[in-house]
């Protein structure tokens, strides 16, 4: 377990430039698996979850090729598919959340599509039904093995047909439509989720041969075709990241320039981080956070406490609201942040409270911050990392604490945020990998 020692209290200032998006990188990824064609993939960012994606696409008799520091070329001409069988698959498949995504090209092109449970960040209960029911209705046949939790789904042919998902699950949204492009017939997916990553994988099937209408609604309309091709895909800035920067600049009271984020795919973003009183600019592709002495939490209208809780997108994304936490620990005000999707996402405020942040578990799913207000800094303590999120709201807390923080068990960080330390650094921080 490795471990992040940082000395908290600096002022950070300078540009920081994105890495590009984990969980688009995530789904494009399994999406090469749809064609024998050459695909060349841009702005993959160099994270753990992608590495070990990659790694299981070589497994499976993906032809990869690094062109660039971030950029790849896969040909999935010579899939073994009876690699699914293996103990080593068992095993691989099941250290990240991403892979889930292979069944839908796999199934699609080669009949069959096995996963073991996958694994991902311990943050709550995190059902794959949505992603089964959804092939099961295209007309493949479900076996799922509850010893070793090894989910397995097989169609000689898959018929195009009307659903209704009972939620609107990202990475199922993702793994149904990667199946439905090559079905017979016409797929109409209803209650779909339709984040920006989504509307990317949309539009690089499109430009792979796929007929997708409504990209970028809750209702696709997909055309089956019997063959698609290869193509070039550029993924979007990380938007977590961007987020996760904003309050770290505004948390550490630093004036940082976060480039080229792809503002327009931003969706509520900025304008949570607003109502929590932190100023940021737009300028041009950018957004510029200045220093700021202290920041003041809105109220709603009624001058009542505000909330801040996630939805599926177009809503506010779950994956930000333990930033948001952290920065309103040092905000004037108070604001309850509730977690609707995940059960035990907000746990790591024991870890806050530790190190003096004041704030009530009101249950699993809600937390009232009392902002300190800058009346006295965070202290530094030694914790453990239990999920990314939470991960980098501590690391975050620790770079604006007085003395020295420990984090533990950083791999979760390192999932998804490309040598953070040494950007970091760049940015005047204090902190070391230990
Ligand atoms: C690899 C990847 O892309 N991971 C993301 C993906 O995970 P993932 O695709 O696994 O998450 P889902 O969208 O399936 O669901 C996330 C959670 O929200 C609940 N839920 C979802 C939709 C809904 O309408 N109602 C509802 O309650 C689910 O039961 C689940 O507990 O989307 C999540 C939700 O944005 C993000 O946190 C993850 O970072
Ligand atoms: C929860 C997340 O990731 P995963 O779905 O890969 O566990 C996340 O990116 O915040």
């Amino acid at each position: 377990m490795g471990s992040f020692e940082i000395r908290g209290g600096k002022k950070l200032k300078g540009e920081i430039i994105p890495q590009g998006a984990k969980n688009e990188a995530l789904q494009i990824l399994c999406a090469v698996l749809l064609t024998p064609e050459k695909v060349v993939i841009k702005n993959i960012p160099d994270i753990l979850d992608v590495q070990k994606l990659i790694s299981l696409l070589e497994d499976l008799g993906v032809e990869v090729e690094r062109l660039d520091k971030s950029e790849y070329s896969f040909c999935a001409k010579n899939v073994d598919i009876e690699y699914l069988n293996s103990e080593a698959f068992k095993k691989k498949g099941r250290s990240l959340r991403g892979s889930i995504m292979i069944v839908g090209p796999l199934l699609a092109r080669f009949g069959k599509g096995y996963i073991p449970k996958p694994g991902g960040d311990k943050i709550g209960r995190r059902r794959l039904d949505t992603h089964f029911e959804g092939f099961k209705k295209l007309g493949a046949q479900f076996n799922y093995n509850p010893t070793e939790h090894f989910y397995m789904v097989e169609a000689s042919n898959l018929n195009g047909c009307y659903m209704h998902l009972d939620e609107a699950s990202v990475t199922g949204t993702a793994n149904i439509l990667m199946a439905a492009v090559m079905a017979k017939g016409t797929t109409t997916i209803y209650n779909a989720a339709c984040e920006p990553y989504l509307q990317q994988l949309c539009k690089m099937l499109v430009r792979m041969g796929a007929k997708i209408d409504g990209i970028g609604s809750n209702l696709l309309r997909i055309e089956g075709v019997d063959y698609l091709g290869g193509t070039e895909h550029t993924m979007l800035p990380d938007m977590i990241e961007i987020g996760s920067f904003i309050g770290l600049a505004a948390m550490t009271q630093s004036e940082i320039t976060i480039k080229n984020v792809a503002y327009d795919e931003l969706g509520l973003i900025p304008e949570i981080f607003r109502r929590l009183g932190i100023k940021l600019e737009r300028r041009g592709d950018d957004i510029f956070i200045p220093e700021q002495e202290s920041y003041e939490v809105d109220t709603f209208i009624d001058g009542s406490i505000l909330t801040i809780s996630d939805a599926p997108w177009p809503g506010f994304t779950p994956d930000l609201l333990s930033i948001i936490l952290v920065v309103a620990t040092q905000a004037k005000g108070s604001v309850l942040v509730h977690q609707k999707m995940f059960e035990s996402r907000l746990f790591f405020v024991d870890k806050l409270i530790d190190m003096g942040a004041q704030i009530i578990l009101c249950d699993p799913h809600r937390a009232t911050v009392i902002g300190l207000n800058r009346s006295q800094n965070l202290r530094g303590i030694e914790m453990t990392s239990p999920d990314i999120r939470a991960g980098v709201s501590l690391l975050i807390a620790a770079l604006s604490a007085d003395g020295k923080s420990t984090i533990h068990n950083i791999e979760q960080i390192d999932r998804g945020y490309q040598d953070i330390e040494n950007r970091l650094r760049r940015l005047g921080a204090d902190i070391v990998r230990k």
